[in-house]
Parts: structure tokens; C-alpha cells; sequence
């Protein structure tokens, strides 16, 4: 299993007739750390959404390395070596920590679960407390443990440090980055907070009212300041 590159070209897509994206062209190297930045409701969740076959595509293509994903439907995408971490941390609340992460299974063995608990220890330590046992950090880290055992070649995480505190954020972005290092995965990460989407990503695309208003490197982002303010506002 190794990182796959993703290539969105002219995409148009939204909600049954509304359309939402208008003409992404997106292109992330296999490996690659980027993260997706805008204000509220500029539509980087329905960009992933869109990624993994959830919304309604008006025209345009998703390359995932060779494989044209739009050909496929979402479980399809899924088996192909697509993951997405959604914002809702949707995990089963009347399971325990170990089941749930036997549903990302798909076909490994049940002795992978290890690498879940390698990644974040403080699972091992409540592998049989129930799911809706678990602090917000914990099934932020259980959802995206269990996504992460399906091998993912591409890894879209959305909003992951949404509400949690400052250490259980360092804990995630510490893992995202060994994940990202490990060369098996792609990640792309949507994320509020500017100094962790610095700090992980090699590249940044920031998205106003579903078009791609801005893109480039990190460190240049970092440097333009005025870009900051008018793209992603005060409070960032
Ligand atoms: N299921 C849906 N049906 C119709 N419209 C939707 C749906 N989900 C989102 N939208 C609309 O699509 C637009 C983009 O929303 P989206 O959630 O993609 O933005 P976002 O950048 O992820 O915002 P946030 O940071 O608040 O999560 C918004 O105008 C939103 O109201």
C-alpha cells in the first residue's frame, strides 16, 4: 500500500440542482500534506463530500493515481483506497472502543487493531469502555483510527480538532503527521485552526464561495498576511 496522488479537474458539483463548487482544479502529489482552509460554508466539506462520491457532480474529474473516481460509487471509492473522516466523529456509542475499530477492519486480521493502538495509545488504555464513554478527543481519535485500518491511500480529514483541547489537538496532529511520514498516505486536512494547517501542510488551498481563491505553500501563506485577512478573516 502506498500514498496515491489525487488530480480534480474543472470540478462542478452541489446538492441536487444547487451547485456549491464551480470549477476546482486541484492537484496533490502522492504523499503530499495539504490542507483546505476558507471561512464557514465556502464548501470544504462538500468538496470532500464530493470526493467521496456523496454529493451530485455537475462536470469535472477526480483522478485518484490512475483510477477515475467518478466512475465509481462511494463504496467503490472506498475499496479503491479512499478514507474520509467526517466532521460528526460518527462512531457507535453502545460499542466498545475495540469494536468499534473492528468495523474498519474490511478484511484484515483482528491483530492490525494493534496498529490503531500504536497510533494512539490512549485507545489501548480504554480499548473496553464503550464508545459514548469516550471525550470529545478520544472518538475523534477512535473515528479516525478506524478509517486509517482500512489502509487509505488518501486520507481527507475534516475539521479533526474541532472543540478539543489544545493537548488532545497536539496528540492528533502528531499522529496525522507520523501517518503522513509513513509514505502510505495522502492527507488532506480541512482545519480551522491556521497554526496547526501551518504547521502540517506543504501546500494550501483556500476555498471562497466554491471556488479555488487561492493556492500555494505554506510558507507563503504565511508570509502574506493580507491574504489571511481577506480569505480567512479576523480570529484566525
Ligand atoms: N446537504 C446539503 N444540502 C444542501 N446544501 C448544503 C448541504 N450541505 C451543505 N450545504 C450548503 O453548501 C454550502 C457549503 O457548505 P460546506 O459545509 O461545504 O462548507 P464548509 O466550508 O465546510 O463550512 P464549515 O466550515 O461551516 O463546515 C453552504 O451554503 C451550505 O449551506
Amino acid at each position: 500500500m502506498s500514498a496515491a496522488s489525487l488530480n480534480i479537474t474543472g470540478l462542478t458539483a452541489g446538492y441536487s440542482q444547487t451547485r456549491i463548487l464551480e470549477g476546482i482544479d486541484l492537484s496533490v502529489p502522492a504523499g503530499g500534506k495539504i490542507a483546505i482552509l476558507g471561512r464557514n460554508g465556502m464548501g470544504k466539506t462538500t468538496l470532500f463530500a464530493t470526493i467521496a462520491g456523496q454529493t451530485r457532480r455537475h462536470a469535472g474529474q477526480i483522478m485518484m493515481d490512475d483510477t477515475d473516481l467518478t466512475a465509481l460509487d462511494g463504496a467503490a471509492r472506498a475499496r479503491a483506497g479512499l478514507g474520509l473522516v467526517p466532521q460528526n466523529r460518527a462512531i457507535f456509542r453502545s460499542l466498545t472502543v475495540e469494536e468499534n475499530l473492528a468495523t474498519g477492519l474490511k478484511d484484515r486480521p483482528r491483530s492490525a487493531i494493534d496498529e490503531a493502538y500504536a497510533l494512539f495509545p490512549r485507545l489501548a488504555e480504554r480499548r473496553r469502555n464503550m464508545g459514548g464513554q469516550l471525550s470529545g478527543g478520544e472518538q475523534q481519535m477512535l473515528t479516525t483510527a478506524r478509517t486509517i485500518l482500512g489502509q487509505p491511500r488518501l486520507l481527507m480529514l475534516d475539521e479533526p480538532l474541532e472543540g478539543l483541547a489544545p493537548v488532545i489537538c497536539d496528540a492528533l496532529m502528531e499522529a496525522f503527521t507520523q501517518l503522513a511520514a509513513s509514505g502510505q498516505m495522502t492527507i488532506l486536512l480541512v482545519e480551522q485552526r491556521l497554526k496547526a494547517a501551518f504547521d502540517f501542510a506543504d501546500h494550501i488551498v483556500i476555498l471562497e464561495r466554491g471556488q479555488v481563491a487561492w493556492q500555494g505553500t505554506s510558507d507563503a501563506l504565511q508570509s502574506d498576511p493580507a491574504t489571511v485577512e481577506r480569505l480567512l478573516g479576523v480570529g484566525h
